[in-house]
C-alpha cells in the first residue's frame, strides 16, 4: 500500500462550528487540539454519542485483560452536585477563600455539557505490573478524546487539585485504591483554534 506522507493529509469537511470533521484517522489526529474547557458549549453528545464513545474508550489495549478502569459520567444537574462537593470541600480547606474563588469551584464540572471521569482502578496483581495498568487508563483518557473528537465534537483532558482531594474522591465513589486517570470536558468547540508548539521528533527520537 502506497504510504501518502502525513503532510498531505487535510480535513475533508467540517461541522457547523468550523471544527475539522474528519473521515481520515490520520487528519484527525495530525490535528488533535484540546479546547479550553470554558469554551465548551452545548449541544453536547447525545446518550448514543456517550454509548459509542465509552465504547471506544473501553477499547483499549490491556495487559491481562482486567480493565482496570472505569467511567463516571457528570451530565445534566450531575455535574452541578459534583461543583458542589468541590467546592464545599474547598472552602472547608480554606476558609478565608473569597467568593470568587468558590464560585470557581462551583462552575468546575458545568463549564462544558459533558463530562467523562476515567477511574483507574490499577492495584497490585500477581502477573501484571501496577504501572502497566495505569497505562491503560491513560490510553482509555485518549481513546475517548478521539472517539469525541471524530464525533465533532471538542475536548479536554484535565486533572486539577480536586483529582488528588480525597475527601473529593470517596464522595465521588472512588475506592481507597483508585485515582482519577483524568476528567475528560466534552462540547462543541467555540470554532477552530490555533495549534501549540509540538515537541521536535529530532529531540525525542532516538534509533537505537
Ligand atoms: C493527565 C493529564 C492531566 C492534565 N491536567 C490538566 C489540568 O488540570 N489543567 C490544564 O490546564 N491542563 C491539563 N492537562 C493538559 C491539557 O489536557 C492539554 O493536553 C494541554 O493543554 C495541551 O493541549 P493539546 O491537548 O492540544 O496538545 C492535562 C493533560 C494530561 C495528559
Amino acid at each position: 500500500m502506497d504510504h501518502k506522507p502525513v503532510s498531505d493529509y487535510v480535513p475533508t469537511s467540517f461541522s457547523k462550528a468550523g471544527e475539522p470533521v474528519m473521515n481520515d484517522i490520520l487528519a484527525l489526529l495530525k490535528t488533535r487540539r484540546s479546547a479550553p474547557a470554558a469554551t465548551l458549549k452545548a449541544p453536547g453528545p447525545s446518550p448514543q454519542d456517550i454509548n459509542a464513545m465509552l465504547e471506544v474508550a473501553a477499547r483499549v489495549p490491556d495487559h491481562g485483560k482486567l480493565a482496570p478502569w472505569r467511567f463516571i459520567v457528570f451530565e445534566g444537574d450531575g455535574r452541578d452536585r459534583a461543583g458542589t462537593l468541590v467546592a464545599e470541600v474547598y472552602a472547608k480547606a480554606h476558609p478565608d477563600a473569597e467568593a470568587g474563588r468558590i464560585e470557581t469551584e462551583l462552575k468546575r464540572f458545568s463549564l462544558a455539557p459533558l463530562v467523562i471521569g476515567v477511574v483507574s482502578s490499577a492495584a497490585a496483581h500477581p502477573k501484571i505490573p501496577e504501572w502497566e495498568q495505569v497505562l491503560s487508563a491513560g490510553a482509555v483518557c485518549m481513546n475517548l478524546i478521539i472517539a469525541a473528537n471524530a464525533l465533532g465534537f471538542a475536548s479536554v483532558w484535565l486533572s486539577e487539585w480536586y483529582s488528588y482531594d480525597r475527601e473529593v474522591l470517596s464522595r465521588m465513589g472512588l475506592a481507597e485504591h483508585e485515582k482519577i486517570a483524568g476528567f475528560i470536558h466534552i462540547g462543541c468547540a467555540a470554532g477552530p483554534r490555533e495549534d501549540r508548539p509540538r515537541p521536535n521528533l529530532t529531540e525525542i527520537v532516538t534509533r537505537f
